[in-house]
């Protein structure tokens, strides 16, 4: 746990807790035993602090923080017992030194970082502060507006930028262990007190005041109803006004306050979700632990639309050489215009700025129309507009074309993985890799297998998702996947809501004060209205293929609401034609306004219809549309769709901009309580019965039968009780 070893003068202290050695409190035990040794020892004139297998510490054991006998807690004051040491402490920072780890090294006279070593106090991201004595010491030593920045954002930064805040003493690029012992026999016999930081004050700023109030409003607004940021903030400031055994109290005050709130436990369930992801399986048995990826060595993009743009500017980034086919010279041009555009951004961005992103070299980068330029490619990621037959066209193609081994993926959001691989003779190879608007930001990546799909298609589609920076998770084959899938009954309440007497501000204001960036109807603005008519279309529920005599609210014996496609054939589709669900100040304008025009339209539509206005409170709002999303959610799980809750968190999460310190929908369903969720399902379900999307799904019936189980063990009742469900 810490393995202490005695050179001729210097003790070595040892963290060693693989993989990351986080602080658990067997590790802190050993370190406080290390110390105390190295203290009783007079042969022992200094002591040194590092970390097993090259990395220093990621800090306290999070998974400590859920238990009963927390780990973090003994931390501060191990903490005070370095810094309190009459023998000077030396910290080797190697690979990471982040939270508590971080906060050792603050205790110690002297840090000293590898230059590859990268330090950061991310603990705000889990939805708590730095508890040991972080807040105080490290504005002590970097000064309030830099430390500030670091507690808030819980931003990882490089030793190099950690040399030039004073973070560190040194760096090196060789051996950082016998460079901290070397040092440490350097310093033997020096004063100790100028290297105490709880005994320097704050440095001052002239205006700190101003400083500290200009902060906070970007701390706030920035936090988006997460509350960790704001309480970062706070022990920051105590920092500021208080001395250091005060500050150190607030401190702990603010972090007993973040540990008992929800948002840190749903924060923290995040974390270790979008790492259960990465072992994905599927129901046949293929799994991350026996299937390898294949090499990409070179890939290729077709279409270079919206998607097809941000996809390339994604494989540029990882350096993976690329070929960008498009139709036509006109659209080539055109797609290549806009690819170089936001790689010259992405570029900007990047440290080291241009050379680092080598586009302009037709060897890394190459546009053309030409199919054949595919032949050599390891995989393939076709990005042309959601249209079956013209994607079964391209399938067809690249299966003559390319390689035998390549990798052919499809960007869809919705159709038959399946069917598209039908028009190939390797469907196999065939996946649906579902990229995220805009794709060079987007985090999420839902990767589809199909029926024939192998576990090394999978493997080296979680693969490409890890070098492209984004998180990979593997969904089964179904209409719309997970994401889509779980979003369409949140949109149809949004919808239905409407018809009933809601406005599109009223409902989006209700989501978005639950934490969404942006509610359905400005989303769906965003996106454009056209793109679901244009689904519509094709599945028959409107336009010219509805078989006359349909009524106008119902589909299939269900409820249907026509509004969308009537703003559709209105012209009104969204910010790209100025006007939608709102009015925008032009066409492609980004500022929503209520459009009285929407609200006359939706009081005649409700006259033709004999729908009566009612009000429908907060209450009800954000309930239809979330637990219709969430019962949909128990059905892909019943389905074998996804394998976990955490997948569809995960999706959730970083694809549909669902708030994170509320843990992703499932997690939330978890926290309601599952008997609540069914109850009101219930309710609404009676009062809308020609509504599926509210009638309870038999796996939540199931798992509030058998006694509202935690989320870990939903699974377990599906594969015991699938067959009866
Ligand atoms: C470190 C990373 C950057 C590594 O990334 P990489 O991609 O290489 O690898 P993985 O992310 O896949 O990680 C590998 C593996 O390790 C697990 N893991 C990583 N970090 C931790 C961790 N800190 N704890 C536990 N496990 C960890 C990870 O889950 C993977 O395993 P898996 O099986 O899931 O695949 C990256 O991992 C990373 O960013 N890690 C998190 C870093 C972080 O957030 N650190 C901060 C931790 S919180 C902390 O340090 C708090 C401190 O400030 C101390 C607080 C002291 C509290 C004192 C409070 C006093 C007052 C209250 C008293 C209360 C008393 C009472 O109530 O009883």
């Amino acid at each position: 746990m810490a393995q202490y070893a005695r050179g001729s003068t210097v003790a070595v202290i040892r963290l060693c807790n693989p993989p990351v050695n986080a602080l658990s409190r067997a590790v802190l035990q050993a370190l406080e035993d290390g110390l105390k040794k190295a203290d009783a020892d007079p042969s022992v004139k200094a002591v040194m602090i590092c970390g097993e297998n090259g990395k220093f510490s990621a800090g306290a054991d999070i998974r400590g923080f859920s238990s009963p006998e927390r780990s973090g807690g003994a931390l501060g004051p191990i903490v005070s017992l370095i810094e309190s040491s009459e023998k000077p402490v030396v910290a080797a920072i190697e690979g990471v030194a982040l939270g508590g780890g971080l906060e050792v090294a603050l205790g110690c006279h002297y840090r000293i970082a590898h230059m590859k070593a990268r330090m950061g106090l991310p603990e705000v991201t889990i939805g708590l502060l730095p508890g040991a004595e972080g807040t105080q010491r490290l504005p002590r030593l970097i000064g309030v507006p830099a430390a500030l920045e670091m507690i808030t954002t819980g931003k990882h930064i490089p030793a190099t930028e950690a040399l030039k805040l004073g973070l560190v003493d040194e760096i090196v690029e060789e051996n950082t262990i016998e460079a901290a012992i070397r040092l440490a026999n350097k310093v033997i016999g020096q004063p100790l007190g100028p290297r105490r930081l709880s005994l320097k004050p704050v440095p001052k700023l002239p205006n700190m005041e101003a400083f500290l109030d200009k902060a906070l409003v970007k701390v706030k607004k920035q936090a988006w109803g997460c509350l960790a940021p704001e309480l970062c903030f706070q022990a920051v400031r105590a920092a500021t006004e208080r001395p250091f055994a005060e500050g150190v109290r607030r401190e702990r005050e603010l972090f007993q306050v973040l540990l008992s709130s929800g948002q840190a436990q749903a924060l923290q369930y995040a974390f270790f979700a979008e790492r259960a992801v990465r072992r994905w399986a599927t129901p046949s048995g293929a799994s991350w632990s026996s299937a390898a990826p294949q090499p990409v060595r070179k890939a290729a993009v077709i279409g270079l639309g919206t998607m097809g743009r941000g996809i390339v500017t994604c494989l540029v980034k990882a350096n993976i050489p690329l070929v960008a086919l498009e139709q036509d010279l006109e659209n080539l041009n055109k797609g290549r215009k806009a690819v170089m555009v936001l790689l010259e951004r992405e570029a900007m961005k990047m440290e080291g700025g241009a050379q680092t992103l080598d586009f302009h070299n037709p060897a890394r980068l190459q546009f053309t129309v030409d199919f054949d330029q595919l032949r050599d490619v390891d995989l393939v990621i076709e990005a042309v507009f959601e249209n079956m037959a013209l994607k079964k066209e391209i399938f067809h193609k690249l299966s003559k074309i390319c390689k035998p081994g390549a990798l052919l993926c499809t960007n869809t959001s919705a159709l038959n993985i399946d069917e598209i691989a039908s028009a190939t003779n390797h469907p196999q190879q065939v996946i649906g890799t579902h990229f995220f608007s805009p794709a060079h930001v987007m985090r999420l990546l839902e990767i589809i297998y199909g029926r024939h799909t192998s576990p090394t298609a999978i493997a080296t589609a979680m693969q490409l998702a890890k070098a492209l920076k984004k998180v990979g998770v593997v969904v089964g084959n179904c209409f719309g996947f997970v994401g889509n899938r779980m979003m369409f009954p949140y949109i149809q309440q949004a919808v239905f809501l409407l018809e009933e007497g809601s406005r599109p501000e009223a409902v989006d204001q209700v989501l978005e004060d639950f934490g969404f960036k942006i509610g359905p109807f400005r989303m769906s603005d965003l996106a454009g209205l056209d793109v679901g008519w244009r689904s519509r279309k094709d599945q028959g529920l409107t336009g010219p293929s509805l078989p006359a005599g349909t009524p106008a609210r119902q589909r299939h014996g269900q409820r249907y609401s026509p509004l969308p496609d009537l703003l559709c054939e209105q012209g009104r589709f969204g910010q790209k034609t100025g006007r939608g669900w709102y009015q925008y100040e032009k066409a492609g304008g980004r500022t929503a306004t209520p459009d009285p025009w929407l609200l006359n339209f939706l009081s005649q539509y409700r006259d033709t219809h004999g729908i009566k206005t009612r009000f429908i409170d907060q209450e009800e709002i954000l309930e239809r549309c979330l637990f219709s999303l969430i019962n949909e959610g128990f059905a892909i799980l019943a389905e074998g769709i996804a394998s976990g809750p955490e997948h569809l968190d995960v999706i959730y999460i970083n694809g549909y901009g669902w708030p994170k310190h509320r843990g992703g929908p499932m997690f939330y369903a978890s926290t309601v309580g599952l008997p609540r969720v069914l109850a009101k399902l219930q309710k609404y379900s009676e009062a809308h019965p020609d509504v599926p999307g509210l009638r309870p799904s038999a796996f939540l019936k199931k798992l509030v039968a058998v006694g509202n189980p935690p989320l870990k063990e939903w699974m377990s009742y599906l594969s015991q009780q699938s067959s009866k469900l």
